[in-house]
């Protein structure tokens, strides 16, 4: 959906920068979310995406820079119950049942939505009665996503959403996010899965160790990196002097096989065969796995 002129973006980060001891969790995000958009934050272990989420609910203040949601600061926005948020961490949860513990966070909402169909959209409706400390780990994910939705929020923020959850729950959560997101609201959601990012975001910002790397749809990143992969067995050599080899972008090794991302196949290819290391060569177009490899990877330098 296409930002409203005049309207403040759903999110907004200005060189956020926050440090935990030498660590920097996030190193300077700068980020438009406009009003309607799904975004995914696509990044490794560790890359820093729990930290942007935390700063953007104002559960953590930036050390430098801001974060804005809606044009005011969060915790304006949260309090005024434009916030959803689904997040990882696990809490003790009360000897309630489902529905009565996604009443009484609607009921915290000013505009909440029917009990009945945050039920129904999080596909936990047959689970209304249960209690909630009874439940499997990806049942209760679907009543963390429940919650979430209760309010009726702007803007849903979810934290690795799809994490406990197997193939058919996967599916069904995200038929569900997306139906909310057509509703017109604003989706932030992080996780490791590629295939996730690129089905159901609009957008996917790839971040590295506390800085975006990439911003685009999944088309788009893989034009970034673009050209071709060159696969080929080390049989026991090392990648020394490969990062050099003509068209060579990046060398990476997986198991017993270099990867050799190239802008120049041919070139690169002709190299190897010079260098007689052509036991099981391929050579395929990247995809967005390869590209968020290297977006994400640092390059192997000759040693
Ligand atoms: N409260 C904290 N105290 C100290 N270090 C922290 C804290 N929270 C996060 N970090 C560090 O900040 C970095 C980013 O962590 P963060 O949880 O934001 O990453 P992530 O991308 O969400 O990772 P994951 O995919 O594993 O959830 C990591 O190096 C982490 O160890």
């Amino acid at each position: 959906m296409t930002k409203t002129t005049g309207t403040p973006p759903a999110v907004s980060f200005t060189g956020a920068v926050k440090t935990f001891g030498a660590v920097r969790a996030v190193d300077g995000i700068g980020l438009e979310m406009a009003v309607g958009e799904t975004v995914a934050l696509l990044g490794r272990n560790g890359a820093g995406k729990s930290t942007a989420i935390s700063l953007l609910l104002g559960l953590n203040e930036p050390d430098e820079g801001s974060v804005a949601l809606f044009g005011g600061p969060p915790e304006e926005s949260v309090r005024a119950g434009r916030v959803g948020a689904m997040l990882q961490e696990t809490r003790p949860v009360p000897r309630v049942t489902v529905r009565e513990l996604v009443s009484f966070v609607a009921g915290r909402y000013p505009a909440p939505l029917p009990v009945a169909d945050a039920l129904e959209l999080a596909g936990i409706a047959e689970l209304a009665g249960r209690r909630v400390d009874r439940l499997s780990g990806g049942q209760a994910q679907r009543v963390r996503f429940a919650l979430a939705l209760a309010g009726n929020p702007a803007l849903i923020v979810l934290d690795e959403p799809t994490a406990a959850l197997d193939v058919e729950a996967r599916h069904a959560f995200w038929t569900s996010m997306r139906a909310y997101a057509r509703r017109g609201h604003t989706v932030l959601f992080s996780t490791h899965y590629l295939e996730e990012a690129d089905a159901h975001a609009d957008r996917i910002v790839v971040i590295d160790r506390g800085r975006i790397v990439a911003d685009g749809t999944g088309e788009q990143l893989k034009r970034s990196v673009g050209g071709n992969l060159v696969s080929f067995d080390l049989a026991g050599r090392g990648t020394e002097g490969l990062a050099l080899l003509p068209g060579v972008v990046s060398v990476e090794v997986r198991g017993e096989r270099a990867l050799l991302r190239t802008d120049d196949s041919d070139a690169t290819v002709i190299a190897l065969a010079e260098r007689g290391a052509i036991r099981g060569l391929e050579v395929v177009p990247a995809s967005l796995d390869d590209a968020f490899l290297t977006l994400t990877s640092p390059v192997l330098e000759a040693v």
